[in-house]
């Protein structure tokens, strides 16, 4: 990979609680490279959000980052940027809405209901660039059209609750990629559509990535959507990364248990009347963290008595660019090769 535009090392984030400190994201590396789709999967409670929100320094003020966590942001043409060196507001403004935007699975969060629409993009587009107004404007009507929203001039003066939920959802990505940010965040940002207008966002956002060449980190429990949207994807759970490629590898020959019980847990569309076997168990408390491999209390073929309980498995390539949480002597095709 060349340059990633964000660097994700070792991140390690827990958080001062009245039971204790608790840790909700462990050891997570990943980059992602300009005009590439990451998407982040895992079932709730897994850390994306709370990984995600690292990047831009939104966690809550009982964060604690490892010290040999690190976060670096490369924007083509300014210097590295250390994201969590970062600690006055003023310094943040490059990571908040500049080169790197997020939007929410609930768009009315996003828009303060008694502020237009377009005056909230205008304002946002004032704080970080140095157009003025007339042009702010401008570019904001432009942006409500590209991403498909009728008379543009007239819904730039509307309020959050004139738009339908598609229609937010659509001014909420205009409003974020009106300052063309070198990394969209989206987390969740189709779960609470229906499928037609999910489906519309996705490819609206597909193009808009072949436009902008922006890298995106798509955040989903939903692996349909990742096989859609992503170019690789990583698989979280309670903290960790399971499994990592290439999507299409991944869901094609997932490798950890995780992703497979993920995957079988997916309705067939072309079997209506297989039963549905989700993964057994609940995720653990992250007061209760598992020893060694954190899946093995909830692994199927789990072997009591085995390392996985005591020691952390690696990330082992299992094919060339897919890595999974597994010791080597449990890949199939490196056993053979190796025998
Ligand atoms: N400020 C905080 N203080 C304590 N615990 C927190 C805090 N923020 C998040 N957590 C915990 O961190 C863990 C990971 O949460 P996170 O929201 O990242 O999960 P997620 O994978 O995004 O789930 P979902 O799909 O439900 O959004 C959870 O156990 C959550 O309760």
């Amino acid at each position: 990979m060349s340059t990633p535009l964000i660097d994700v090392d070792n991140l390690t984030i827990r958080f001062n609680t009245d039971e204790g400190l608790i840790t909700a994201v462990e050891n997570v590396s990943f980059q992602i490279a300009p005009g590439e789709v990451l998407g982040l999967v895992g079932e709730s409670g897994s850390g994306k959000s709370v990984t995600a929100k690292s990047l831009m320094l939104l966690n809550a003020g009982n964060t604690r980052y490892d010290p040999a966590s690190r976060i670096t942001l490369n924007v083509p043409g300014a210097d590295p940027l250390d994201v969590l060196s970062l600690k006055r507001e003023r310094d943040m403004k490059p990571v908040r809405g500049g080169a790197i935007s997020m939007i929410f699975q609930e768009p009315m969060a996003s828009f303060a209901p008694a502020i237009t629409i377009g005056d909230q993009m205008v304002e946002q587009l004032l704080l970080h660039t140095d157009m003025n107004k007339k042009r702010a404007k401008q570019i904001s009507i432009e942006m409500l059209d590209r991403v498909g929203i009728k008379e543009p001039a007239k819904r730039f003066d509307q309020y959050a609750f004139e738009f339908s939920g598609g229609m937010r959802q659509r001014a909420m990505i205009a409003m974020a990629l009106s300052t063309k940010p070198k990394l969209l965040i989206a987390d969740e940002p189709t779960t609470a559509l229906d499928v037609t207008i999910q489906a519309q966002i996705i490819e609206l956002m597909k193009d808009l990535v072949a436009e902008f060449g922006m890298g995106i980190l798509f955040i989903t429990h939903d692996l349909g959507v990742i096989a859609q949207t992503a170019d690789r994807v990583a698989v979280m759970y309670l903290g960790r990364i399971m499994e990592t490629g290439a999507v299409r590898d991944v869901i094609r020959r997932p490798a950890h248990p995780y992703t497979q019980g993920l995957i079988n847990a997916l309705p067939k569309l072309d079997d209506l009347d297989a039963p549905l076997t989700p993964i057994p168990g609940d995720i653990p408390s992250p007061l209760e963290r598992p020893t060694g491999c954190v899946f093995h209390t909830r692994n199927p073929n789990h072997v009591p008595g085995s390392r996985y309980e005591r020691e952390v498995p690696p990330m082992t390539e299992v094919a060339p660019g897919h890595f999974a949480a597994l010791f080597p002597e449990d890949v199939p095709a490196l056993k053979e090769a190796t025998s």
